[in-house]
Formats: C-alpha cells, structure tokens, sequence
C-alpha cells in the first residue's frame, strides 16, 4: 500500500500566534472576567464518581485553551460521596488540613480540606488562580473582603469616583454558606476570603481545585499587614506527608 501522506498545510501567521498561548497565561487571563457557573450546564457531561472526575478533569486540561465552564460543570455534577473520598480525608486536632488527592500533571491541584469543629483559614488570596470550592460533608461560611490597593480597573468595583480604594483595613463585601454539593468560586478579581466551619459538634470536607497550582499565597491582617504562607499538604494520594515532603 502506497503512504499517500498529504502535503504539510504552512500554519497562517494567527494559528501561529494562537498556538503560543501557553495555558498557564491562558488561565491568569481568565481571572479577570471569569464568574462562575450558578447551575450545570444542561447538556454537559455526566459524573458518576471521584475517579471519573478526576478523568474528566484531565481531559480538559490537555488544551492550552481549558474551558473554565466546564471545569466548573464537572466540579458541580460530580456528587458527594464519602466512600470515594474518605481515604484522602484525614483531620488534625489543631488546624484544617489539606489533602492531595490529585496533582493534574502540574496543570491544577485537587485537595481535600478537612475542617475540624470550628476550624478556619485566615484571610488569604488566590496567587492569581481560580479557586472551585465544592462542599463535600457538613457546613462551611465564606467571608469575602475586597482585595486592598486594587484599583476599580482590576476589581470593578469602587468606593470613589476616581477609581481608587483607599481604606486602611480589610472591608468585608459579603458571607455566604456553602451547602453540600455547592461549589463556591474566588479569584484574587473577585476578592479575598476566609473559610470557618461554624459548627462546634460536627467536622466539614470540602474539595478545592486550583489552577494554575500555587505553592505560597498572601495572608492578610486586619490591618492590611500581607504576608506570604507557604501552602502545605497533610497528605498526599493518602498518605500522610513526613515534615520534609509538605
Ligand atoms: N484556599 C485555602 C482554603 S480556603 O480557606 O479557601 C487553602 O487552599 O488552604
Ligand atoms: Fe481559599
């Protein structure tokens, strides 16, 4: 048989140019005009389990150009279910812990977060990433503040006609409850949050998928003082992590 190869086509100057996108900018990008789906999409594609979330998810991050919706879709079909993730749900008596279920071939990281009675996280930023916050067990609250020295150019929003905001401490911009299978979502456009079980008799789950992954983020006091926290795993695959893997 004769190996009809068809002649190679020359990339136009765009295809070019579109191929250069790397996904990393691509997702930043995306950080400024991103909102959050409230609902499923209706025709997207089903999820029956962890392990085919976490397939899915996969598949939408071999394109430079991910679809954030869907990704978001998956995140809100998939439904909890404790025997798929109990594995990967390990509590520390002190603080909320997190859990590496899944390292996305370094293009988004999966974790379990394990909220003991009252636990919760400082105000923190998003290193620039999109952050999906699915509930999985229990009740979680998210507080949201305005994210300081951003101007109304990169947040929308302003308390002054010149665009600036100026105040000298955090300004809360609003408290939701997150209910099992929601899926909240925050990037440092939309603001700064902090997360707290308020139960004092019953432990929360929550499963967070960031992208691009992140290391360090910015912790804030109430008076603006930023300082960087190194972000760390209680386990990984689960497995609780030595002091030196973290
Ligand atoms: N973003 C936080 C958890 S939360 O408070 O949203 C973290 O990854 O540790
Ligand atoms: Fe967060």
């Amino acid at each position: 048989m004769v190996n009809q190869s068809k002649p190679k086509m020359a990339l136009s100057k765009i295809d070019s140019e579109i191929e250069e996108v790397d996904q990393e900018k691509y997702l930043r990008q995306a950080t400024s005009y991103y909102c959050a789906l409230e609902k499923p999409l209706k025709y997207g594609p089903a999820v029956d389990s962890l392990t085919d979330l976490v397939a899915a998810l996969h598949r939408e991050f071999e394109s430079n150009y991910v679809n954030i919706e869907m990704v978001n879709h998956l995140m809100l079909t998939y439904k909890s279910n404790p025997r798929e993730w109990r594995k990967y749900a390990k509590f520390d008596r002190y603080t909320y812990t997190r859990n590496l279920v899944d390292a996305g071939n370094g293009k988004f990281n999966l974790l379990i977060l394990c909220w003991g009675e009252g636990h919760g996280s400082s105000v923190h930023d998003h290193a620039d990433s999109h952050c999906f916050m699915k509930m999985l067990k229990g009740d979680l609250r998210e507080k949201r503040y305005e994210y300081p020295n951003r101007t109304a150019r990169d947040t929308g929003r302003s308390h002054h006609p010149d665009g600036e905001i100026d105040s000298r401490e955090l300004v809360e911009i609003g408290e939701t409850p997150i209910a099992v299978n929601d899926v909240a979502y925050i990037n440092d456009n939309l603001g700064l949050h902090r997360v707290e079980n308020p139960s004092h008799s019953d432990t929360s789950v929550s499963l967070h998928l960031y992208c691009p992954p992140f290391d360090t983020c910015s912790v804030f006091q109430d008076n603006l003082k930023k300082t960087t926290a190194k972000v760390t795993f209680w386990s990984k695959y689960g497995v609780r992590t030595k002091q030196n893997e973290q």
